[in-house]
């Protein structure tokens, strides 16, 4: 489990993270969202142990980031959001370097890089010379070499950025595969649409503050307290908007022309499944009942200002 408790980083003029906290479970797949500039990297890199927080402290199992250093970062693995891979060595080189580092025995360190290989999808490039990978699988690389020692935490900053879809959709696939594992990762972006869908908690950091920390489905919906239904008929579209309109929670239904309602409602989920069923009970055809999702961008936009330090 880590604990991060109250972190604050002070520079000179300027408090770069205020008091951050939050917990994370293995297994959990945390997408830490912020727009340029508000803390993100100062937090992960206070996390790492590679910068020293100004008060407060992390815990990874048991050992505190500021009392016991070297056992933390025996846990975990930092992959910056800009880094070198050294060239005129081949792939497998590069992974024997880094778990020659991590003390990994002589005797095991084939089937280490074997299995990170595996996992990260560069087996046919073990023999490959890492200058000669695409961008894609220099990022997967440098993953794998956070790998060689089997953290628990993985700190991935910005693991996406400059990578064409394709490649964004195999990392995505290989963190989800990190969770699976029961590993905790934590992944940071600016963009929170990028991240949603295969993060199971969500942090938005502006200023240095966190204002938001949770599932996804609970942040959205605490933006967006009235959501928007979409139900689809088979025929009356335009008397089924006149009946809804009546029931409890909702504020407006319009038919839209084409057999569709949209409904604004205030209701939860439970009473979402007892409107669908009183349609229902009506004598309505309904062919089609789901709830619009909020778009995310303007979930972020709505909970940030967009302004940096
Ligand atoms: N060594 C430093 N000295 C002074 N200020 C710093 C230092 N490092 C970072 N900062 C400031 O702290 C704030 C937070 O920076 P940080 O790099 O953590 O943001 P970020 O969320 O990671 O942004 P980005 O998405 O651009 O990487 C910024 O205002 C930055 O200018």
């Amino acid at each position: 489990m880590l604990e991060v408790k109250n972190l604050r980083k002070e520079y000179a003029g300027l408090t770069a993270v205020k008091g951050v906290s939050f917990n994370l479970q293995p297994g959990d797949i945390f997408g830490f969202i912020g727009s340029n500039g508000a803390g993100k990297t100062t937090t992960i890199r206070m996390i790492s142990t590679l910068l020293e927080p100004t008060s407060g402290t992390a815990i990874l199992n048991g050992a505190d980031i500021r009392k016991d250093p070297m056992e933390v970062r025996r846990m975990l693995g930092y992959m910056p959001d800009f880094f070198g891979l050294y060239d005129d060595v081949k792939v497998w080189e590069y992974l024997d370097f880094f778990a020659a580092i991590y003390q990994v025995p002589t005797r095991q360190r084939s089937e280490v890089i074997d299995n990170v290989l595996e996992l990260t999808d560069l087996t046919v490039k073990k023999d490959a010379f890492v200058q000669s990978l695409s961008r894609g699988m220099q990022q997967r690389l440098c993953l794998a070499r956070c790998l060689v020692h089997d953290p628990m935490l993985l700190l991935l900053d910005e693991p996406a950025s400059g990578l064409d879809p394709r490649a964004r959709a195999e990392l995505k696939e290989l963190i989800a595969e990190l969770g699976r594992m029961g590993k905790i990762v934590i992944v940071s972006s600016h963009i929170l649409p990028e991240l949603a869908d295969f993060c199971n908690t969500v942090g938005i950091i502006e200023r240095g503050e966190l204002l938001a920390f949770g599932p996804v489905e609970s942040i959205v919906q605490a933006m967006q307290p009235n959501r928007t239904l979409e139900a689809r008929f088979l025929r009356d579209a335009g008397e089924a908007a006149r009946i809804i309109r009546d029931m409890e929670n909702v504020l407006s239904a319009e038919a839209t022309g084409d057999g569709e309602v949209r409904i604004d409602y205030g209701g939860d989920h439970e009473a979402q499944a007892d409107l669908l069923a009183e349609l229902v009970r009506r004598g309505f055809r309904v062919v089609g009942f789901r709830e619009d999702q909020a778009d995310l961008e303007d979930v972020f936009l709505k909970l940030t200002t967009g302004a940096v330090n």
